[in-house]
């Protein structure tokens, strides 16, 4: 007999109609033949109304605390999912994250699932019942309610069809698939039929609400496929899987985190460590960095700048405040009202000219970029928030993302031309003994004669990153990273990039081609430099892996020259002579990651 997860949102158990018509889609699923486990979210905003009345008794309250409170609004929406199913004239049990035996470790609000024990939940199913279990919670050793963090309900969903080995993970929410954009910001956004684990995983980090980042993580590690649905009626929705839709259009979807904040750490000694004691003091007080730039160096000192959530400014200072005498910099900057802009596409790293197109309908739209990072799949830029809706659909329209790729394939269409050894390939990952959430790196690789090129003095104006990218395009020369970062002297910025070494002349030449143009300070062009890569799942929500990349390095003696982040890939570049020790050493320090799937 087929098994099937059902996920519910709080949005689709929002009141006592919604409550019984997906009481009634279990029931039909149920009825046509399949095991069902439904996984519900607490009603409506509840789990937002638990955190103020909290913030009302306590400025400060227990973590454990919070998520003993937090997890009784999904207690109550299981409890009366279940009598409506009963009351419709079909069986159901509710159960706790403790009574499905979730187990997870003590990081309460945002607890790692270690192990899920299934009898219990077999045992009803094949009695006939339907299984209610509440999404978000689990229990840790101790016995104490953990909670997932925000939004974890898609998770516990992921996780319960991956060990049950169920046939389908359905999410049912209140849209009727992933779009291109959020539809809430930008209605010609476009739904897809198929996305991708990677571009998935992308776009719910930057804040695509309708998938918790983690859930894809498991999906893809386990290789559960997700269809992402409506509530609200029977339409087929979208699929994540391996696959993306296109297998030409550079971009698959766009997302704006609109309350970022920039901070710029100035004049930091340009040796190795130093970045290492700055992001150790603020990964202790748990603050996820994004858009990390280290300018290269000039009269051995750089600028290393990055963004964090505008709500985690103050503690960012605080933690910075604590270290700069000790890392010797000469001050610290800010801005609050900044926002990120991101295009993500699988198909972008074999393409050229994606980044330039992106800076174009920037400019054009009149915005101005202040930041940039690049990764394998995806492109950031942080821009005013005043500018940041502008931007968003700037580039939403400059991609055609509101258009069908001409080579879009269906799911059906995909299915069809899946090898039968995918299956096993997906078969052999899924009965990985394995703590659930662990970290599985995929590998360390070094990509070495690379040269770096670095632009001093770049004027802070629209327009400046296109015309940079379009020259360099039009010479016929490919670029990898690229790393604008925000200059602390006069205002101005300075853009990094890197080309392979046999292209350093002609990338110089047409680099101080446009530095006259424009006005810049400098152009300077290291040769033999190399990019190390760590990639995996869980790159990102495991913090320490960047954190144990700058320590390995440091304590090599490694200087890193440029970093980029992504959900798959961390990349720093070093110099070229340091690399086989680096990867060395990165071996090591990462062999209990390493060999995963
Ligand atoms: N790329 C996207 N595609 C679809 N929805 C998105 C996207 N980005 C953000 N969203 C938002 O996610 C919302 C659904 O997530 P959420 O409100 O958390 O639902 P639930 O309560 O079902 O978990 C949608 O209403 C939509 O506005
Ligand atoms: N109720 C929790 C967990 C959750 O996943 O909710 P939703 O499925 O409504 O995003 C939260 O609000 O974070």
């Amino acid at each position: 007999m087929s098994l099937i997860v059902q996920k519910f949102g709080g949005t689709s158990v929002a009141d006592v109609e919604k409550i019984r018509s997906a009481a009634r889609k279990a029931i039909r699923a149920q009825r046509q033949g399949h095991q069902v486990v439904m996984v519900v979210s607490a009603m409506g905003k509840n789990t937002d109304r638990l955190l103020k009345l909290a913030g009302e008794v306590s400025k400060t309250p227990s973590a454990r605390e919070m998520d003993m409170l937090l997890s009784t609004g999904e207690q109550v929406s299981v409890a009366l999912v279940a009598m409506a199913i009963n009351e419709l004239g079909s069986e159901a049990v509710s159960l706790t994250g403790g009574q499905i035996g979730m187990h997870t470790d003590s990081s309460f609000s945002k607890a790692r699932i270690q192990s899920i024990s299934t009898e219990r939940i077999e045992r009803l199913l094949n009695d006939g019942k339907i299984v209610v279990a509440a999404g978000f919670q689990g229990i840790d050793d101790d016995l104490n309610i953990t909670t997932l963090g925000r939004g974890g309900s898609d998770t516990t969903a992921v996780a319960l069809a991956a060990v049950l080995k169920a046939d389908a993970c359905e999410i049912y929410t209140d849209v009727d698939g992933v779009y291109t954009t959020d539809p809430r910001l930008l209605p010609e956004a476009r739904r897809v039929d198929v996305i991708s684990y990677d571009e998935m995983l992308e776009l719910a980090s930057l804040g695509a609400g309708v998938m918790h980042n983690r859930s894809i993580e498991f999906a893809k590690k386990f290789g559960v496929p997700i269809h992402v649905r409506s509530s609200f009626s029977d339409a087929e929705g979208t699929m994540i899987v391996t696959e993306s839709e296109s297998t030409s259009a550079p971009v698959g979807g766009a997302a704006m985190t609109p309350d970022e904040a920039r901070v710029t750490v100035l004049g930091v000694p340009d040796v190795p460590g130093k970045s290492l004691q700055l992001f150790s003091a603020i990964g202790d007080k748990k603050i996820a960095v994004d858009m990390v730039v280290q300018n290269v160096g000039s009269e051995g000192r750089a600028d290393v700048s990055f963004t964090v959530p505008r709500d985690e400014l103050t503690t960012t200072l605080e933690a910075i405040n604590g270290v700069i005498e000790q890392v010797g910099a000469s001050g610290v900057t800010h801005d609050e009202d900044v926002s990120k802009v991101s295009v993500v596409g699988s198909n972008m790293a074999s393409q050229t000219g994606v980044a330039s197109k992106m800076f174009r309908a920037l400019a054009d739209a009149g915005v101005n970029i202040q930041m940039i990072t690049t990764s394998e799949i995806k492109i950031s830029a942080l821009v005013p928030r005043s500018q940041a809706s502008d931007a968003l659909r700037a580039v939403h329209q400059a991609f055609l993302l509101h258009e069908r790729p001409a080579d879009a394939k269906s799911w059906d269409e995909i299915k069809a031309d899946r090898q039968p050894s995918d299956d096993v390939a997906m078969m052999v990952q899924r009965l990985r003994d394995d703590a659930l959430e662990a970290l599985t790196l995929t590998g360390i690789s070094v990509l070495d004669r690379q040269a770096r090129v670095t632009l001093f003095g770049v004027p802070d104006n629209q327009g400046i990153a296109a015309d940079i990218f379009e020259t360099i395009g039009a010479a016929g020369i490919m670029v990898d990273m690229i790393v604008q970062g925000f200059d602390g002297h006069d205002g101005s910025t300075s853009v990094s990039f890197t080309v392979a070494a046999e292209n350093l002349p002609e990338s110089l030449t047409v680099a101080e081609e446009i530095a006259k143009r424009h006005g810049m300070r400098d152009v300077q062009g290291g040769g033999s430099v190399a990019k190390v890569t760590v990639s995996g799942i869980g790159l990102r929500s495991h913090t320490s892996v960047a954190l144990v990349l700058f320590q390995e390095l440091a304590q090599s003696n490694v200087n890193v020259e440029m970093i980029g982040t992504s959900e798959l890939q961390v990349n720093a570049v070093i110099d070229e002579t340091h690399a086989a020790k680096a990867q060395k050493g990165l071996e090591k320090v990462f062999a209990d990651s390493l060999g995963g799937c």
